[in-house]
This record gives structure tokens, sequence and C-alpha cells, in this order.
């Protein structure tokens, strides 16, 4: 099997997005990272001959068999960045906690509110090698921009919202009615169950990540309307992944210009070198081994 360590850019897609059309498929991997295999194959294509390669990974698996809560999270990160990544787009199915964010609609969210129950492994950096990454602003404002510049692409129906913030709950139940009000209070504008870890974990591996959440459902603050369930969600899904495919396409193309890619990357590239704690002396080998597999400029 061929080796990849060129493979820059990738997406992550959530529920309802498995697979992309319009790539022509170079290979399909599925290495064994010091955290388990990743949630599937992941598949390695470009979009034309000259292209760039990209990665795509299902973040539940291509039979959605995990749950928010069971996602490798630590395989995906890392073993997309053993292939070289180091910008991910992650598309995620959200519940709308705005009126003005209406199901259809896209958001950049700019913040986040944790609300997952610490069982989820969200750290590279634990039994001997510990580091603090810096995580005040989660995701990346550069390629937030750029993804925004394609609003052109997608129907005239959904806009694209910034600024916003996600909360992510545990699940796999939604909230309820309780909670979806309290998360409007503290200021969030829609929620999910899956940007953390993910979106940590990419930091912790100096990969630049925005998250490009896809409402789907008013949740269930509105008192005189349905609460969420799947089959509400569901419905709406299958026009957002056909918007998610036409964004990533002119993405892609956005992103083509070798400066947009310095530039998206420039904020997150170094931000782990002083966040290590532990001297290069006192950390244990295996340990050490590991976290070559992802930097493996600060672990020699
Ligand atoms: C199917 S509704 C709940 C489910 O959808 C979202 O998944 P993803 O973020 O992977 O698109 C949400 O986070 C929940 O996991
Ligand atoms: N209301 C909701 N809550 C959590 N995750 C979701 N994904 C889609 N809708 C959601």
């Amino acid at each position: 099997m061929a080796t990849h360590n060129d493979v820059h850019l990738a997406i992550i897609g959530g529920s309802g997005l498995y697979e992309l059309e319009g790539l022509e498929v170079l290979d399909e991997v599925y290495p064994l990272t010091p955290w388990g295999y990743p949630s599937d194959r992941i598949i390695i294509g470009r979009r034309d001959s000259n292209g760039p390669k990209i990665a795509f990974l299902a973040r539940h698996g291509r039979k959605h068999q995990y749950s928010p809560s069971e996602v490798p999270v630590r395989a995906n990160i890392a073993a997309l960045k053993h292939l070289g990544v180091s910008v991910i787009i992650a598309f995620s199915a959200v519940g709308s906690l705005r009126e003005e964010i209406k199901p259809g609609d896209f958001v950049l969210p700019d913040q986040l509110v944790d609300r997952t129950k610490g069982i989820r492994p969200s750290t590279f950096f634990e039994k001997g090698v510990l580091a603090h990454a810096p995580f005040a602003d989660p995701f990346c404002e550069p390629l937030a921009d750029i993804i925004a510049g394609q609003v052109h692409a997608l129907t005239d129906s959904c806009t694209i919202h910034r600024n916003k913030t996600v909360v992510t709950i545990e699940g796999p139940a939604f909230s309820t009615r309780a909670e979806s009000h309290l998360y409007r209070a503290w200021g969030c504008d829609v929620v999910n169950m899956t940007a953390i870890p993910e979106a940590k974990l990419a930091r912790e591996a100096e990969i630049a990540y925005q998250m490009v959440c896809m409402s789907t459902d008013y949740d269930c603050w509105k008192s005189h309307e349905e609460a969420v369930t799947v089959q509400a969600v569901m419905k709406v899904m299958k026009g957002n992944a056909i918007n998610a495919k036409r964004l990533i396409v002119a993405v892609l193309e956005a992103l083509k210009e070798a400066e947009q890619h310095q530039a998206v990357v420039a904020k997150v590239k170094g931000c782990m070198e002083y966040a290590i704690m532990t001297p290069a002396a006192h950390r244990p080998t295996d340990i050490n081994v590991r976290l070559q597999y992802i930097l493996p400029q600060y672990f020699v």
C-alpha cells in the first residue's frame, strides 16, 4: 500500500454526509494509530488530475455505527495528521437555538461551550507527558472567512451565519426543554454532540479546524412546536448534504492558492511548542513514541 504524507486538507463528514462525490479516488487507508483505528477508511482523492490530494473521513463511520460518545476521535485526528493534514473542515448537523438560524442554514461558529460529561478521551497528553493547549478561540477564523466567501455556491434559501456559539452535549438523547432554554440563556446559538473533543484534539495536533454547522431543527425550546426527532433531522439533512458538497467544491478551489493555505495554518502552527510541560528528559519512552506520530518536531 502506498504511504501518504502529503495530504494537506481533510473533510470530516458528520450525520448525513458519508461520502464525497466527484472525487477521483486515489487510495483508501485504514491506519492503526497509537490510539487505535479511525472511524472508517479514509478516502484519499482529488478533484482533478493536477489538484491537491484531499482526505475524507465519515465521523460516525459510513454505516453510522459510532455514537457521538464512541467516535474514536483521537485515532481520527492522529490518522489525518499523520497523512500530512494541516487543515480540517468538519461538517456537523446541529439544532438551532435562534429563530433567525433556520433549518437548512449553515453556521460557522467561532466559540463553543462544552457540555460533554468527561467520558470522551479529549487529550493526546497523558500518562507522564502533559501539555495545556491554547483553546480560547477553538475555530479557525481565516478558514471561516474563506468558507463564508463561497456562499454563492449554495442554494438561495441557505444563509451562512458567522460568529456564533455551538454548545456540544454528550447525547445521544437530545436535550430537555429546560436545557435548551438554558443554552439559549447562556448565549449559545446551535447545539450538537460532536464539536468536543474533535476541535480540542485538532488544536493539540496543530491542525487548523473549522466546523461547518448545518442546521436541521429548532431543538425543543419553542413551546408550541414539536421537539426535535431523528425523522425531523433527516428530512432536512438531504438538502443540507447537497449544499455541503457544493460548498466543499468551492472551498477547495479557493484554497488552491498556496498563500491562502499559509494564512489558514499560521495561527496553529507552532502553538504546542511551549504548551508541553514535561521536560524531554522526563518523558516516558512509550508515550514519547506515541506523540511522535502526531508531533514529530517536538518528540524526537
Ligand atoms: C442525527 S441528530 C444527532 C447527531 O447529529 C449530529 O452529528 P454530527 O455532528 O456528526 O453531524 C449531532 O452532533 C449528533 O451526533
Ligand atoms: N437538536 C439537536 N441537538 C443535538 N444535536 C443535534 N443535531 C441535529 N439536531 C440536534
